[in-house]
């Protein structure tokens, strides 16, 4: 796999466009195709465990919602932090352009091999989590299975996304239902939240 990453500036626009008119964006060849490469390799080195549901104590591995294994990105590996640097950037820009007041980024790796999904689910809800954008960054191309499926506030369906390595989807996280269907072939992505700065109830990120 080989493209032209454009400039920060064209890639900048290229998000921050579509996602200001319709809440989302789908990008190909999103990030730069060595980075994509050199993440690949890397989470083919990490030690995933089953992903949890909830969080701070209610952290509960469930089966029935779930099935992809994660592992949290850490900014002093070098090639994750290049990718958290990327996404710092694409933050101050949305920052800029959309006033959303983001602060913070976390992401974790996931893999979901044969019948692995996570059925459809918000990334947060108004007033319950400072999850504001949602990322998902895909590092290999699959055949068939693992779509991601987008929905709208009236559940009709958006998008449904083939995960192809560089692929970054962009998505209000409190807007859009979303899942994965179960993959046939193993797929890695990157999935990672921007947030904002309010505290609920004295904590800084509740359960969603
Ligand atoms: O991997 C994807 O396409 C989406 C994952 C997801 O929805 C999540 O981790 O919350
Ligand atoms: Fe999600």
């Amino acid at each position: 796999m080989s493209y032209q990453w454009p400039t920060l500036s064209d890639w900048l626009e290229q998000l921050a466009a579509p996602f200001y008119q319709q809440g989302y964006v789908v990008l190909e060849q999103a990030i730069p195709a060595d980075l994509c490469e050199a993440l690949y390799q890397d989470v083919l080195q990490q030690q995933l465990t089953a992903a949890g549901v909830g969080r701070h104590g209610q952290h509960q591995l469930d089966k029935q919602v779930r099935r992809d294994q994660t592992c949290w990105l850490d900014g002093d590996h070098p090639v994750q932090h290049q990718y958290l640097q990327l996404m710092a950037k694409l933050q101050q820009d949305m920052n800029q352009r959309c006033f959303l007041g983001l602060i913070d980024f976390e992401a974790h790796y996931a893999r979901y091999q044969q019948g692995d999904f996570y059925q459809k689910h918000l990334d947060a809800f108004i007033g319950r989590s400072n999850r504001v954008l949602s990322t998902v960054c895909y590092l290999n191309a699959v055949e068939q299975g693992g779509e991601l499926v987008l929905y709208d506030e009236q559940d009709q369906l958006l998008s449904k996304v083939q995960p192809k390595a560089g692929t970054l989807v962009v998505f209000e996280s409190c807007r859009f239902p979303h899942e994965v269907l179960p993959a046939s072939d193993t797929r890695y992505s990157i999935a990672g939240w921007f947030r904002h700065n309010s505290s609920i109830q004295g904590r800084i990120d509740p359960a969603v």
